[in-house]
């Protein structure tokens, strides 16, 4: 799984010299993309591999016994230490901010990457090719979905596997310019989206305008306020039906492949769920903000909780209408809690 270099992990048609002046030439934000989903790859094989061996040493962050809602597993502690330390092995300026606290030594370093978003770089604006290392924040998500992780292997459920990504967004002056999202278990290989500001999404085709407006939401996480918002866009029109579904990561693939709205009225969401998928989804043309309607802020300090919700809606749709559409008293509950929200 690890590798030594670009040369061995990269099995396209470039010679290495080749390679190598490629990278030298691309701009940050674009070898840390390009790094970035070869890292996501190989924490899906780190995460593959543990969850094969059903040890999940899971251990639970909150909550009294009984009612506890926030799993760690094995796989999740050492996704993050590969991503961190993959990154930061290139990488020595960023800064990187991974959801789980503890994390387990995984000898998985990796230093590939993908040359195809090299192939890009020349279509980054000069904004963003500018950009140093040090300006830039990386949010991780080394694995959402573990609610469904622990309920896949407790009930031998292999079904809900596929609702497993790995998250890794990039943040500038607090807003997500770059993301990417790999899902080890989408048929036998897995497959990676990426995207960055500007240059498209890559690793899927957003689908097009549909009749029917599904609107996902939390498998694992319902509350009153979710189901209260739900009900209120069934009223206007707006969901024809619901679907429950886990991880931030899979609700928004959902929404590129043909879904029209992921809705959480509800807090308990954190910003390393959302900055990834905020990139990806914008730069397909969807819009993710809290359910008020604001963008959500990705600065180094900002409040991790995105206690105003999310709402999210694909590309076809007018993000406005389910705006709008949800009761002003469920918005209140949910208020901007930090103006660095
Ligand atoms: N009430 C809550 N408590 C803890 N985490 C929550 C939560 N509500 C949502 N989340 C987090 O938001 C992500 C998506 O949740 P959901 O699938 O319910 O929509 C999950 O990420 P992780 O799986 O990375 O922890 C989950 O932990
Ligand atoms: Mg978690
Ligand atoms: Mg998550
Ligand atoms: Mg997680």
């Amino acid at each position: 799984m690890s590798s030594n270099g670009a040369e061995k992990s990269n099995k396209d048609q470039l010679g290495p010299g080749k390679l190598e002046e490629m990278w030298n030439r691309a701009a940050t934000i674009t070898k840390i993309v390009a790094s970035s989903v070869k890292i996501s790859e190989t924490a899906g094989g780190i995460i593959k591999s543990i969850l094969s061996s059903g040890d999940l040493k899971i251990v639970y962050k909150d909550g009294e016994v009984g009612k506890r809602t926030d799993p760690q597993t094995e796989a999740d502690r050492s996704a993050q230490y590969c991503i961190v330390n993959s990154l930061q092995s290139r990488f020595k300026n960023l800064q990187i901010i991974g959801e789980e606290d503890n994390t387990s030594v995984s000898p998985h370093i990796e230093t590939g990457y993908l040359s195809d978003v090299l192939k890009l770089d020349e279509r980054c604006a000069e904004s963003l090719r500018n950009i140093k290392e040090e300006e830039l924040v990386v949010w991780v998500d080394p694995l959402d979905g573990t609610s469904e992780v622990t309920q896949a292997v407790k009930n031998n459920n292999t079904a809900l596997l596929q609702q497993v990504t790995i998250l890794i967004g990039i943040a500038h002056k607090g807003r997500p310019i770059a993301g990417v999202i790999h899902q080890p278990y989408y048929k036998e290989n897995g497959r990676t989206i990426w995207a960055i500001q500007g240059c498209g999404v890559h690793g899927i085709k957003p689908a097009e305008a549909q009749q029917q407006k599904i609107v996902v939401t939390t498998r694992s996480h319902l509350s009153d306020t979710v189901v209260e918002a739900l009900t209120a866009l069934k009223e206007k029109g707006l969901a024809d039906s619901v679907e429950k579904v886990g991880g931030a990561g899979f609700k928004v693939l959902k929404l590129l492949e043909g879904c029209s709205a992921y809705v959480f009225a509800s807090a308990g969401c954190k910003k390393w769920d959302t900055c990834a998928v905020d990139a990806v989804l914008a730069a397909a043309g969807g819009t993710l903000t809290d359910i008020s309607g604001r963008s959500l802020l990705y600065h180094a300090d900002v409040q991790k909780n995105n206690t105003g919700g999310v709402l999210a809606t694909a590309p076809w749709i007018k993000h406005q209408d389910y705006v709008s559409s949800i009761p002003e008293n469920l918005k209140n509950q949910l208020p901007e809690f930090n103006p660095k929200r």
